[in-house]
C-alpha cells in the first residue's frame, strides 16, 4: 500500500502574543515528528492534552505548523477538485451550522456560494440521501434537529465540498451506542462510494480498535507510538499498555 499521507519533521509551537513585548512559548503543542500512512482509517489516541487535536487542526491545515517545520503531504490516487482535501467534523458539532441558516442554505454554500440552482439542489438532497436524511430537513435549522441529524448535515456538507479525507475529532462522543454503530456504518458505506479517507480522533479505544486500521498514540505533545490495529496487544510502550488496562 502506497502512503497517502506524509507528515514530514512537523512541529507546533504555541504562543502566547503580548503587545510591545516578545512573543511567549507557551505549554503544550507538537515537538517535531515524522510520520508516514498507508491505512485508510487511522485513529489518533492520547490522554487529554497529548496533542490530538492539533494534530488533526495541523493535518486539515486549520493550524499552520512552525516556521521551518516540515510538511504535510497528500498523495491520493485521484486528481483533487480543490487545493485543501481535508474537511474536519469537531465534536462541538451544535455549533458548526450557522444557527441562523437553514439545512438548504448551509449545504448551498458549500456547493458553491449563492448558487441556488434546480441542479445543486438536486445534488445537496441525492447526498443527504446518501447519508440518511431526508429532504423534508432542508427547511429546518439546527436547534430543530438532532445531535446525530447535525452530524449527517456535516458529513453530507464534506461530501459536497468534495473533501477526501474527513477528520472526525471527538465526533462520536454524544451520540449513544446504537447511534454510533449507525455512524459507523454509514462511514463505512460512504467511505466506499467517494473513497474516503477517515481521521478519528478518539480517547475511546475500543471504538479506535473496532474502526480503525492503525493507531497513532499522542504522549505530551509527541509521538508515543504508531501500530496496526491488528498488533495492539503487541504495544510496546508502557503508556499505550496503560491506555489498554484502562479501558479494559
Ligand atoms: N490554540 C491554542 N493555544 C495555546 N495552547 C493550545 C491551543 N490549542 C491547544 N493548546 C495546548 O496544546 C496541548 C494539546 O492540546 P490539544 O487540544 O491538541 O490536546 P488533545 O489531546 O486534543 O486534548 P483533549 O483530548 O482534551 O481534547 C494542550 O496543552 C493545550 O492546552
Amino acid at each position: 500500500m502506497e502512503n497517502w499521507l506524509v507528515l514530514e519533521q512537523l512541529s507546533k509551537t504555541y504562543y502566547k502574543e503580548r503587545l510591545f513585548m516578545p512573543r511567549e512559548k507557551m505549554d503544550g503543542g507538537l515537538k517535531p515528528f515524522s510520520l508516514c500512512i498507508s491505512e485508510e482509517i487511522i485513529g489518533i489516541l492520547g490522554e487529554s492534552g497529548s496533542g490530538k487535536t492539533t494534530l488533526a487542526k495541523l493535518i486539515a491545515g486549520i493550524e499552520k505548523p512552525d516556521k521551518g517545520s516540515g510538511e504535510i503531504i497528500f498523495r491520493l490516487n485521484e486528481p483533487l477538485k480543490q487545493k485543501n482535501p481535508v474537511s474536519m467534523i469537531f465534536q462541538e458539532y451544535t455549533s458548526a451550522i450557522n444557527p441562523d441558516f437553514t439545512v438548504e442554505k448551509a449545504l448551498v454554500e458549500s456547493v458553491s456560494k449563492n448558487n441556488k440552482t434546480q441542479e445543486t439542489k438536486e445534488k445537496i438532497i441525492t447526498v443527504l440521501n446518501k447519508v440518511g436524511l431526508s429532504e423534508e430537513l432542508l427547511d429546518k435549522k439546527p436547534r430543530n434537529l438532532s445531535g446525530g441529524q447535525i452530524q449527517r448535515v456535516c458529513i453530507a456538507r464534506s461530501i459536497l465540498t468534495e473533501a477526501k479525507v474527513l477528520i472526525l475529532d471527538e465526533a462520536f462522543s454524544s451520540l449513544d451506542l446504537f447511534n454510533v454503530e449507525r455512524m459507523l456504518e454509514l462511514l463505512l458505506a460512504l467511505k466506499k462510494e467517494f473513497n474516503l479517507y477517515y481521521i478519528v480522533v478518539t480517547h475511546n479505544l475500543e471504538l479506535a480498535t473496532y474502526f480503525c486500521d492503525k493507531l497513532i498514540f499522542l504522549k505530551e505533545g509527541h509521538l508515543e507510538e504508531v501500530i496496526e490495529t491488528s498488533q495492539l496487544m503487541h504495544a510496546k510502550s508502557a503508556y499505550v499498555q496503560a491506555l489498554i488496562d484502562a479501558q479494559i
